[in-house]
């Protein structure tokens, strides 16, 4: 039986009206433009990319946009400067500072100088923090987006066997957080884990996060499984190209899979959306706005 095919591009569409409906309501109540500031340092062009996606989409949803590209040679100090700059202004309610950051920039000083409430990624260590106590975060979007794509889904994910594949900072740990809170029971398997295939097929949701295009095959999976693909992997295509892939083996996942995502057009969407989604939370929580 074919998977369901999760689909993240609508459902993004979906978050950016609830997003747009939030800034209105917050217009007419507070007088208040939520603002996003993207820092973006160098000329990485799928970076450039991103950032015109991002900004088009803030202006859609009716917030305000901010756009800085730097030159590669820009110091950290004037980074630094530019973050203190943007944490004072009272029309920035998030910052992002896009990564990967040069080579001569500590990214982790710079991402830890953004005031934790304007944190619009939830990197800054009292966001990770705060997310892990069940406190009021600004959470990671990709997770996020991958969470609301699972619960599509299954409605309710609790007591579910999950298995996150990767353990990054800015994916697999906060995913682990975020399913935990789902009261999943939520593995963290990574490039140590011994028999991978063996801890996937137990996964009734898998979140792949590795950054290895096409590594989760049709064998891992368990028949009806949830599978969420947050990799985005440019390899060469037939036609000389490139094309985009995930880490999972799509084609042939989806026959095993209950419900899958496809790359592109699955996770990647929804975190944008999240972005935005958290620039509103944000500006509340800057302003003392409940909920
Ligand atoms: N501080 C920071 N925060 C980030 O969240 C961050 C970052 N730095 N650096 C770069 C990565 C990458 N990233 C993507 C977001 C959306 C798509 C996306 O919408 N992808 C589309 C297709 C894109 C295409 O066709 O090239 C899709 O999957 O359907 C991809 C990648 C956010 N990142
Ligand atoms: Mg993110």
């Amino acid at each position: 039986m074919a998977a369901q095919i999760i689909d993240g591009k609508a459902i993004a569409a979906d978050v950016r009206k609830e997003v747009a409906a939030d800034v209105k309501a917050l217009q007419a109540s507070h007088g208040l433009t939520p603002g996003l500031a993207v820092v973006l340092v160098g000329e990485d062009p799928a970076s450039k990319v991103y950032v015109k996606n991002k900004a088009a989409q803030t202006v859609e949803v009716g917030m305000q946009s901010f756009e800085y590209k730097l030159p590669e040679t820009t110091s950290e100090h004037e980074i630094l400067t530019l973050v203190e700059r943007l944490n004072a202004s009272p029309e920035v309610h998030g910052i992002l500072v896009q990564l990967p950051l040069p080579k001569h920039v500590n990214a982790e000083k710079v991402l830890n100088s953004i005031h934790p409430d304007k944190d619009v990624d939830g990197f800054h260590p009292t966001n990770v923090g705060r997310l892990w106590i069940g406190e009021r975060a600004l959470v990671p979007c990709t997770p996020t987006g991958s969470a609301i794509l699972a619960k599509r889904a299954a409605p309710d994910l609790k007591g579910m066997n999950a298995v996150v594949i990767g353990r990054s900072n800015i994916v697999g740990k906060p995913m682990a957080a975020l399913l935990l809170r789902e009261s999943c029971t939520v593995t963290i398997a990574h490039s140590q884990t011994k028999d991978l295939p063996g801890v996937v097929r137990e996964a009734d949701l898998v979140i792949a996060a590795v950054g290895r295009p096409e590594m989760v095959k049709a064998d891992w999976i368990k028949p009806g499984a949830i599978v969420i693909d947050v990799g985005i992997n440019r390899v060469p295509s037939e036609n000389g190209k490139t094309k985009l892939v995930g880490d999972v083996a799509y084609a042939e996942c989806a026959e095993v899979a209950g419900a899958i995502t496809p790359v592109p057009g699955g996770v990647g969407p929804m975190t944008i959306a999240c972005l935005l989604q958290n620039t509103v939370v944000a500006a509340k929580i800057q302003k003392g706005i409940k909920d």
